[in-house]
């Protein structure tokens, strides 16, 4: 069992993005281990219902430097949390303003209000696909960072300015890089809630519950073994171990760190989608379609730095488990 002991600082974390799928379990991961929480989110793609109970609920804007100012003073949070986010890579290349004006613009405002009110420790939610389209795999922290979409390169961006910011001022960061992140809380507390799936998983439950016809496959002629687009899918509630463990490191007094978040191995779309078939015992219409823009064939990531560093541990490694639990939750919801 992961150790639910109280953490070594008693103050609030303040979570901006709190209310989504990864920032409510971590929200909940701290909550379990003892520490409060205060949760800023503008719910545009999340929802109040994820928050834990007990914890501070704030409705606004990551980017509200007079709104955050004063939420990290009234709460004497001494460690944030940055999840908020748009997190569609398809969406970015329709919408690049939006995506650049929300992660880079109102993201850099967040990171500049926390370090000039002296926050010393700071999470930050980065993705694979900073890395794009990597030329050998599994990807490892020193790989080429070449993003292919407006998404990726948003999230770069902080990524770098927290690296260049944390340089001088006395603030230590963790960007996390996650893969794929897949599965529920197990207690049924959270899970998915984007208002419209664009998930391979997501999509795939709701057809299996009836929920949609069927579902499509983006592209099967890339160069893997079925032609299908292969990604490393790690348990979100390991995902929000990571989190806790990099918040203690940096509280220890560690250094900054940048390190992947997955488990080392994939599986095709192709797989994914029989396993769901599988766990929910349910058949439904699959068709092959067009590539999708900004799918790299293959992403799996080499977590090595994360296990030696914080001591993290792949307890779910398990694709039945995170497929069952997000069929658990999907069935829960309103469809
Ligand atoms: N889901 C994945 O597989 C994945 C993989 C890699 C990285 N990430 C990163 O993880 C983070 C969380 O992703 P998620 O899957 O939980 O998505 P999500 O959409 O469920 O969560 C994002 C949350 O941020 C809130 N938000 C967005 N913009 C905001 C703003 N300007 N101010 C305040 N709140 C705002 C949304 O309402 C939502 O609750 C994102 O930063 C994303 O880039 C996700
Ligand atoms: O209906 C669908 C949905 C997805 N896919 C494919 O499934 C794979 C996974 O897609 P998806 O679940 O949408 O995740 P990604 O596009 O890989 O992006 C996720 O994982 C990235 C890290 O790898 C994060 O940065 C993103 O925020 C997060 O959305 C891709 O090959 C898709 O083309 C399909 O074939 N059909």
């Amino acid at each position: 069992m992961f150790s639910e002991a109280p953490m070594a600082d008693p103050r609030p974390v303040l979570i901006a993005g709190g209310a989504g799928y990864i920032g409510s379990h971590v929200a909940l991961a701290l909550a379990d281990a003892g520490r409060p929480v205060v949760i800023l989110d503008d719910l545009s793609t999340g929802r109040q219902a994820l928050v834990p109970e007990g914890a501070v609920f704030v409705r606004g804007d990551m980017g509200d430097r007079a709104l955050v100012r004063r939420l990290l003073a009234e709460h004497g949070c001494s460690g944030v949390m940055m999840f908020a986010g748009s997190i569609i890579v398809s969406e970015s290349f329709r919408e690049p303003l939006p995506y650049w004006r929300n992660n880079a613009g109102s993201g850099l405002a967040f990171v500049e209000t926390c370090v000039e009110a002296g926050i010393r420790h700071f999470v930050y939610s980065s993705t694979a696909a900073v890395y794009g389209t990597p030329d050998t795999l599994p990807i490892s922290e020193s790989a080429a960072l070449r993003p292919i979409s407006p998404y990726g390169r948003s999230k770069l961006a902080v990524e770098w300015a927290l690296s260049d910011i944390c340089e001088t001022a006395p603030t230590r960061f963790a960007a996390l890089r996650y893969f794929n992140v897949a599965g529920a809380d197990h207690r049924g507390r959270s899970g998915q809630v984007s208002p419209v799936a664009t998930h391979l998983i997501k999509i795939a439950v709701e057809a299996a519950l009836g929920r949609r016809e069927g579902m499509a496959i983006y592209g099967d002629d890339y160069p893997t073994a079925d032609g299908t687009c292969i990604r490393d899918y790690i348990h979100v509630t390991d995902l929000a171990e990571a989190h806790v463990l990099a918040l203690a490191h940096l509280e220890r007094g560690g250094e900054s760190l940048i390190a992947n978040c997955g488990y080392g191995h994939g599986f095709s779309v192709r797989e994914v989608i029989d396993v769901v078939r599988r766990v929910s015992g349910r058949d439904f219409p699959v068709h092959s379609s067009e590539r999708r823009r900004g799918d790299p064939p293959a992403l799996v990531a080499d977590s090595g730095l994360l296990k030696a560093k914080l001591g993290w541990v792949a307890r779910r490694d398990d694709l039945e488990l995170m497929v069952r639990s997000a069929l658990e939750w999907e069935a829960k919801q309103q469809p």
